[in-house]
């Protein structure tokens, strides 16, 4: 599997196990770096007329002198700009010193229209914004809309935080090795990074596994093999009963676009717990959905004490105050009541659901940590993630990768940080950044449909973590595959092709 990302640290060590594994040193994986970005260079622009390799000081300037060389003996015109000299005997001053093309200092850096760029002045090592000569080159290249092939990482991208640090370059390509970095998936890094290719410089899956990353690249191959499907003795109840809750009659719209997506998500039982005063308005817009009147937690206690839901979605039109608290703790303590039968598997806390703790997140964090409490996945937007976690959103140094998961570990719950680089997290440190998203995606109630789907997949015994990665992906591919024109209503009717390629993939995965 390639889809594990690796921090710079990981892959500083996967670099180191390789080299003491041998055969391969390090001038060898720099030769085979250089080796892959070089390729990629002659593969998108055959006829080049003029390359300027841009080198920096340390191992990513020395994937630089590898490029030049290649390119050069290729018959390519190369120009070498350097920023500083390796360090002596490194392995940049090796590959420097193989390099037969001498350089001119980066300083007096100037390209003219046509001409390609290849940036290796900074990659895993960046240590701090962007300035002077290297600021000014970014600014050569843009002003010439120059096309960039950035080794492992356009300069000024963190490859940890996808931050830009200054300025940086927006490469039409990037060539990363052995396996991404955060920084490629997150943004704005992600735009920064244009097409990326991924390199086999020699590091083995035996060296990445060795390194146990905790973070991936969101994709099927993660969760396919708990993606339900029916049993063939199914019954409705068995595959699942999702109850959600709807706000009053003028903000019902939402908690329908939630039942319904989690009913298209393979929920064999939806019902609208409706407060007393909207039922007729859910009654008018429901069919295969069902409704019940909800309208305290003696109504929430009778309907799972009777049709014993395995889910529920709260926050979505629900309204922020008293009875948003109070039916939520509630929820969290389905686990603790003596009837056993009353076990509620999985809780989707969204919307109104999260904001409703702003003023004392703790009470919401102690209910979600006590044994047998439902497993609680929650799906902040970026105010919503700020209102229930307002440390961690103003760190300014933490990635989104970092914060979704130290908000996870927090309220022990799997958080689903939303945006264009969605990242979910769960409390023991495993997480996913998900990356098949688009821009349609962004209209009223379609973070109403996610909540649905999560829903719907947990009442099908989705383990939680998972149960949120396929929500996250499948809602992406929905809206992506949809395209211009979305909106929320769309898309639980969108998820069915999605989901019949998921089913049908579902028995090639290997299990185990
Ligand atoms: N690991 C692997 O498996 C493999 C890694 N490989 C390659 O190695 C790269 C990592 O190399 P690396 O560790 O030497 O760091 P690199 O990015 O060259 O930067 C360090 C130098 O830049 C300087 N510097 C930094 N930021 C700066 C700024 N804004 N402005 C000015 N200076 C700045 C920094 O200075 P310092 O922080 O020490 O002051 C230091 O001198 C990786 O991206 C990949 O391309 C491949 O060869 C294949 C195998
Ligand atoms: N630019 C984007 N690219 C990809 N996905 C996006 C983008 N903008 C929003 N989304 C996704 O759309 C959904 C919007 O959810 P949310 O903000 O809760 O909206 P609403 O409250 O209107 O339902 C989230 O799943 C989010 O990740
Ligand atoms: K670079």
């Amino acid at each position: 599997m390639s889809d594990e990302l690796l921090t710079s640290a990981e892959m500083g060590e996967a670099d180191r196990l390789t080299i003491a594994a041998g055969p391969i040193d390090g001038i060898g994986l720099m030769r085979r770096a250089g080796e892959a970005v070089a390729g990629e260079v002659l593969r998108r622009y055959p006829s080049a007329m003029h390359v300027h390799v841009l080198c920096g000081p340390g191992n990513n300037g020395g994937d630089g002198y590898v490029v030049a060389r290649i390119l050069a003996g290729s018959g390519v015109a190369t120009t070498i700009w350097a920023s500083g000299a390796p360090r002596p005997q490194s392995d940049a001053a090796l590959a420097a010193a193989e390099c037969p093309i001498a350089s001119r200092p980066l300083s007096v850096f100037e390209a003219e229209p046509g001409s390609i760029v290849v940036d290796a002045l900074y990659g895993a090592g960046l240590s701090k914004p962007l300035s002077g000569d290297a600021a000014r080159a970014v600014g050569v290249a843009t002003a010439l809309h120059l096309p960039v092939v950035a080794v492992d990482l356009p300069s000024g991208v963190s490859g940890d935080s996808g931050r830009v640090l200054g300025v940086a370059f927006a490469a039409a390509a990037t060539v990363t090795f052995a396996r991404k970095k955060p920084g490629h998936l997150l943004l704005p890094g992600r735009e920064r990074c244009g097409d990326i290719v991924l390199a086999d410089i020699g590091i083995g899956d035996d060296i990445i596994a060795r390194l146990q990353p905790r973070a991936v690249d969101n994709r099927p191959a993660h969760w396919l093999r708990d993606f339900p499907v029916p049993a063939v003795d199914a019954h409705k109840y068995k595959r699942g009963h999702v109850g959600v809750f709807s706000g009053g009659p003028s903000a019902t719209g939402a908690a329908r676009l939630s039942a319904l997506a989690a009913a298209r998500s393979g929920a064999g039982a939806v019902t609208v717990l409706s407060p007393g005063n909207a039922m007729t308005v859910n009654a008018g817009h429901l069919t295969s959905i069902m409704l019940s009147k909800t309208d305290d937690v003696a109504d929430i206690r009778e309907f799972v004490g009777e049709r014993r839901p395995s889910a529920f979605v709260l926050g979505p039109g629900f309204g922020v105050g008293d009875k948003t608290r109070t039916f939520g703790l509630a929820l969290l303590a389905c686990g603790q009541a003596q009837d056993a039968a009353a076990q509620v598997d999985g809780l989707v806390f969204d919307a109104d659901a999260i904001t409703a703790f702003r003023e004392a997140p703790e009470i919401l964090f102690e209910a979600a940590r006590r044994p047998n409490a439902p497993a609680l996945v929650m799906t902040p937007h970026e105010g919503e993630f700020s209102r229930l976690f307002p440390d961690i959103a103003d760190d300014n140094v933490s990635s989104k990768l970092d914060k979704a998961r130290a908000a996870a570990a927090r309220a022990n719950a799997v958080i689903v940080y939303k945006g264009a680089d969605t990242v979910i997290a769960a409390p023991d440190g495993r997480a996913a950044i998900n990356s098949n998203g688009a821009a349609w995606l962004a209209t009223a109630g379609s973070g109403d449909v996610l909540s649905g789907i999560t829903a719907g997949l947990l009442a099908q015994a989705m383990p939680p973590f998972e149960a949120a990665c396929a929500a996250v992906w499948i809602h992406a591919d929905a809206g992506s595959r949809f395209g211009p024109g979305l909106i929320a209503e769309d898309l639980p009717l969108a998820l069915v092709p999605v989901l019949r390629e998921l089913v049908e993939a579902r028995p090639k995965v290997p299990v185990g």
